[in-house]
């Protein structure tokens, strides 16, 4: 079996540890050659891979292991890149969060004018920046791409690079299929078969087969409905704030019972109750920076105060970590397995715009993802489909055009957004805070 060089990009993120953990379980699975380790923040790269190299090293002595702020010998010579950067950070991710929330609009790092639209608009050039050195350096490799918000940069990548040897996903569904396994008594996410549909972050499942071939999803639904969303045992989800929106989960299950949603249906279905309950003094980013971002330095002063006793934290479950391996793994051995995934429509969705980049199941070759086909979707979610992908077409165009028209309507389309007059506020904040992230914008008649 060939041997692959994975380089991962955004090295220094706190989900890091979780990627190389999975890497190295499954090292028989995907064999590896080489593991680079790419940040902009040299600090950050050190900072994690001292706390994984006990790992790295037991696991797979000897394995070529390059850490580097340097582009040409990030992407030189690799199979697979793994992309998860936070462009402008989480500085920005709270300036996402806050300046809608200051107006009553939801604030979320992927929803809405600030994590769809705002952060859509700042990771574009960032991630259209790593494809192309990527490409440079190594024309055959695959680009796995984690980046949020994903629905956006999906688009964005579809129209510059048609999407050529690059996949877009999100772990939120699968996150949310170890949570159904684990009710339903299955040793696995996967051991059920989802069928699905949705834009990223923008979904609902609409059965589930288990490997007899029975749909479980009428008796999970009953299970939610009688003793609500189990949250699964992912290290993340156990946090306090997530659990928030597992209690949430149950309640859309009861109002739209039909199918299961993915959780971030949330903020466009009960946009004021979410506003009602988030404290702009307080949002996610900060919840992030002073817990999970703490932890991550806690464990590197452990690690200072004794390097050669110190042992790499291993995690129960790594979702992250394994959806992204075991499809590469899929890409890299042809071994067609089944995973959802962010794909242009091309009639997967028959009611759908071909050009939309949507969520379904697509089985994963090494010549790309092949995706499964569906019956016509229902009136509620093909609208609500339909309003959320004009919100995220407009943002892109935002961006390739520069225009400041087109990102009021993104804005003003989108669900969360109550009016044209919030919109307007809303975007001049965000075009202060954004600054160099953003292009810059310009009214029609000014281009
Ligand atoms: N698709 C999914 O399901 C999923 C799940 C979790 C996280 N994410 C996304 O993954 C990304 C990372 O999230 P996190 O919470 O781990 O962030 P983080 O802030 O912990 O880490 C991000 C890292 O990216 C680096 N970075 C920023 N801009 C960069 C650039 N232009 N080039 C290279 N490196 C850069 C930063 O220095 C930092 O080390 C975010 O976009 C987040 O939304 C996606
Ligand atoms: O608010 P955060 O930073 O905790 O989470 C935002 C991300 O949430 C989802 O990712 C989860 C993932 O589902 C889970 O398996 C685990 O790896 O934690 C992740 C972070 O909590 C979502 O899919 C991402 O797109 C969000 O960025
Ligand atoms: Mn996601």
């Amino acid at each position: 079996m060939k041997k692959n060089a994975v380089v991962i990009v955004g090295a220094g993120s706190t989900h890091t540890p979780g990627i190389i953990q999975s890497l190295l379980q499954k090292k028989d699975e995907f064999l590896l050659r080489k593991l680079a380790l790419f940040d902009i923040d040299e600090k950050r790269l050190h900072l994690v891979y001292d706390i994984m190299k006990q790992f790295i090293n037991e696991t797979y002595p000897g394995l070529e292991v390059v850490v580097t702020t340097n582009e040409e010998e990030a992407y030189t010579d690799i199979d697979f890149v793994f992309a998860q950067i936070r462009q402008g950070g989480l500085k920005l991710r709270s300036s996402d969060e806050k300046i809608p929330l200051k107006y009553g609009v939801v604030g979320q790092e992927t929803c809405g004018p600030g994590g769809s639209i705002s952060y859509g608009m700042r990771s574009i050039p960032a991630i259209i920046h790593i494809i192309k050195m990527a490409k440079k350096y190594s024309p055959n490799c695959w680009i796995l791409n984690y980046s949020n918000p994903a629905a956006v940069v999906a688009e964005a990548t579809r129209r510059e690079f048609n999407n050529e040897r690059i996949l877009n996903i999100c772990d939120m569904p699968t996150a949310i299929l170890l949570s159904y396994s684990k009710m339903l008594g299955l040793d696995s996410w996967q051991s059920l078969d989802p069928c699905y549909f949705g834009l990223n972050h923008f979904g609902w499942f609409t059965a589930l087969y288990d490997k007899d071939g029975k749909d479980r999803l009428p008796e999970l639904r009953e299970m939610i409905l009688t003793s609500g969303m189990t949250a699964c045992s992912d290290k993340h989800h156990k946090d306090k704030d997530w659990q928030k929106t597992w209690k949430q989960y149950a309640e859309i299950v009861k109002d739209y019972p039909d199918f299961l949603p993915n959780s971030y249906l949330q903020y466009y279905l009960y946009s004021s109750e979410m506003v009602a309950k988030m404290d702009i003094n307080r949002t996610r980013a900060d919840m992030v920076i002073e817990e999970r971002e703490q932890e991550m330095f806690a464990e590197h002063k452990k690690y200072l105060e004794s390097p050669e006793n110190y042992k790499s934290p291993l995690q129960e479950f790594t979702v992250f970590g394994d959806f992204i391996v075991d499809a590469a793994s899929s890409i890299a051995y042809n071994k067609g397995e089944r995973f959802l995934v962010i794909v242009e429509n091309n009639g997967a969705i028959p009611n759908m715009p071909a050009d939309a980049m949507v969520e379904v199941p697509a089985y994963i070759r090494s010549w790309g993802p092949e995706p499964v086909s569906i019956p016509a979707i229902p009136t509620f979610h093909k609208g609500m489909m339909e309003n959320q992908l004009a919100s995220e077409k407009l943002a892109v165009d935002a961006y390739f055009e520069n225009s400041y028209d087109k990102a009021l309507q993104a804005i003003a389309i989108n669900k969360t957004v109550p009016s044209t007059t919030v919109a307007r506020k809303i975007l001049d904040d965000l075009i202060d805070a954004n600054g160099d992230y953003w292009p810059t914008l310009k009214l029609k008649n000014e281009r």
